[in-house]
């Protein structure tokens, strides 16, 4: 029977990458260093979702030659990365905390977009119900996400 296993970003910084979404809920899970290929996997996931529902962090590791890394840029094919959090609010507040932006904040207590430090589009779902609050009700949307 098929079913998901996971989704895949290639990331520049996986310390910074996995504090991002340490933030969210997720911990990691195990990581694979592939010397030969010159790059580590990283798999995080919210607990109880080990091996199910996974995000792979791939980072390729810097050129041996000393030249420039690899950078990314997201392809407008790719959307986002979803997870239902238990409060939209106290999420938000976490990673404005950390510095992060709330590219759209949860105005209506129900829907947040963040971006990873690579720029990944990241929606955040509240589980079941919020009545809206300040500050984030009437918190304007920062760009595009
Ligand atoms: C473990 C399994 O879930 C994988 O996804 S391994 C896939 C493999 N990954 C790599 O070789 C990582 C380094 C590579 N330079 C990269 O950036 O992908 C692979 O085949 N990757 C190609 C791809 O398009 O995913
Ligand atoms: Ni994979």
């Amino acid at each position: 029977m098929t079913s998901y296993l996971h989704t895949m970003i290639r990331v520049s910084d996986p310390d910074t990458t996995i504090r991002f979404f340490e933030l969210i809920g997720l911990r990691e899970v195990r990581r694979h260093d592939s010397e030969a290929g010159r790059f580590t996997l990283i798999f995080l996931a919210a607990p109880g979702e080990e091996g199910v529902a996974e995000l792979e962090l791939t980072y390729n590791w810097p050129p041996e030659d000393g030249s420039d890394a690899e950078t990314y840029s997201g392809g407008r094919n790719f959307g986002h990365l979803a997870y239902r959090v238990e409060n939209i609010y106290d999420t938000c507040k976490r990673l404005q905390d950390a510095g992060v932006t709330i590219n759209r904040p949860p105005r209506d207590g129900h829907m947040a977009f963040v971006h990873s430090p690579d720029g990944i589009s990241v929606e955040l779902l509240q589980e079941g119900h919020l009545e809206p609050q300040e500050p984030w009700a009437s918190m304007e949307n920062t760009g595009s996400w």
